[in-house]
């Protein structure tokens, strides 16, 4: 299987590597910069469930050559997705897949409109996973996740296809059939998570010892649930609880990616979750104190 992903950085690289090592055919689309650091020092994995070394991965800043891709992997931040459906078009023939495992919804609008509904995969990852300053991944937990499913019938067999090669990998790959719920689920859970712990600068550990705080998590979930039901007929009740119960069992010191992000003073993702919550929110005309009162206090931080 010919597989192409669209950023090299934690996620990319991690699962990137991990499918490499499993035998599939990766090239890493990316920017000059992370071309040359990747030449001089490899591609290494450090995690807590064995390290990956890859020397010499391929990799291009151009796709234009790239040919019989069968899945293009989209692994940037939600505001850089604009300047990758250049890239998309360049490699993407009538037998390729696009599988987007950025957090959150509001990335699929747009690739639906310029790539069409039979084209676009559904993914997610679960991990907690960095770039350290020799831009080799920090993976620090044993969660390492990647999640598919197919959003049209068409698309079963691209899947299947991609759970054998992933079977063969040191990840915890999972072929979903419920894939629009677990999206849904996702973008619930880390729009509550990333919001509650950027907004306080706190891991999870201080924010669950206070039940006024948990009260504006639990909000932001139950807002999310509605906002869901709304669009596309999924969520209940029960995946609240299930989040709640998630964010208890973390490890003390876990926290968001946006967190992480906020503290090194990098660009964050808040138009791309919470702020497109909003949008759906106000075109369903539903009110959501919880999710604006956060929003805004990001917003005034970022
Ligand atoms: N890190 C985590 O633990 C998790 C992250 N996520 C989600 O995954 C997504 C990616 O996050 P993450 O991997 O952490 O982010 P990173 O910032 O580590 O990686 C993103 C990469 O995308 C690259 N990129 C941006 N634009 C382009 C472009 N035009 N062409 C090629 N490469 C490009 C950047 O390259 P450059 O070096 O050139 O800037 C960077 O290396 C986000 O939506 C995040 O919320 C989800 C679950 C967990
Ligand atoms: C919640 C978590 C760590 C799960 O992968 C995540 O997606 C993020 O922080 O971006």
């Amino acid at each position: 299987m010919n597989i192409a992903i669209i950023g090299a950085g934690a996620l990319g690289a991690y699962f990137g590597a991990k499918w490499l090592d499993g035998g599939a055919n990766v090239t890493f689309v990316v920017r000059k910069k992370r071309k040359q650091q990747i030449e001089e020092n490899g591609l290494h994995i450090r995690s807590i469930c064995g390290d990956t070394i890859i020397n010499a991965p391929q990799t291009v800043t151009d796709p234009s050559a790239l040919q019989d891709i069968d899945i293009i992997i989209i692994a940037v931040k939600g505001y850089h997705l604009e300047n990758v459906i250049p890239m998309i078009e360049k490699m993407c023939s009538e037998n390729t897949y696009i599988l987007p495992i950025l957090n959150g919804l509001a990335h699929y609008a747009p690739l639906i409109h310029h790539f069409g509904e039979h084209k676009v995969l559904g993914g997610l990852a679960n991990i907690i996973a960095t770039l350290n300053e020799k831009g080799h991944v920090e993976h620090t937990s044993k969660l390492h996740e990647i999640r598919f499913g197919a959003l049209t019938h068409s698309q079963t067999e691209i899947c299947e296809r991609l759970m054998r090669i992933s079977e063969n990998c040191n990840m915890d790959a999972k072929y979903s059939d419920r894939i629009r719920t677990d999206l849904w689920y996702k973008y619930m859970f880390i729009t509550s998570f990333s919001g509650i712990t950027t907004a306080a600068d706190l891991p999870i550990g201080k924010i669950r010892q206070h039940p006024q705080t948990m009260e504006i998590v639990k909000g932001i979930l139950t807002e999310m649930k509605t906002i869901a039901q709304l669009e596309d007929g999924v969520l209940e009740d029960k995946h609240i609880d299930k989040a709640i119960k998630t964010m208890i069992s973390l490890h003390e010191d876990a926290t968001s990616s946006m967190h992480q992000d906020m503290r090194k003073g990098l660009a964050i993702e808040l138009e791309h979750l919470q702020g497109f919550a909003l949008e759906l929110a106000k075109t369903n005309n539903v009110e959501v104190p919880n999710l604006k009162t956060i929003y805004a206090i990001i917003k005034a931080k970022s």
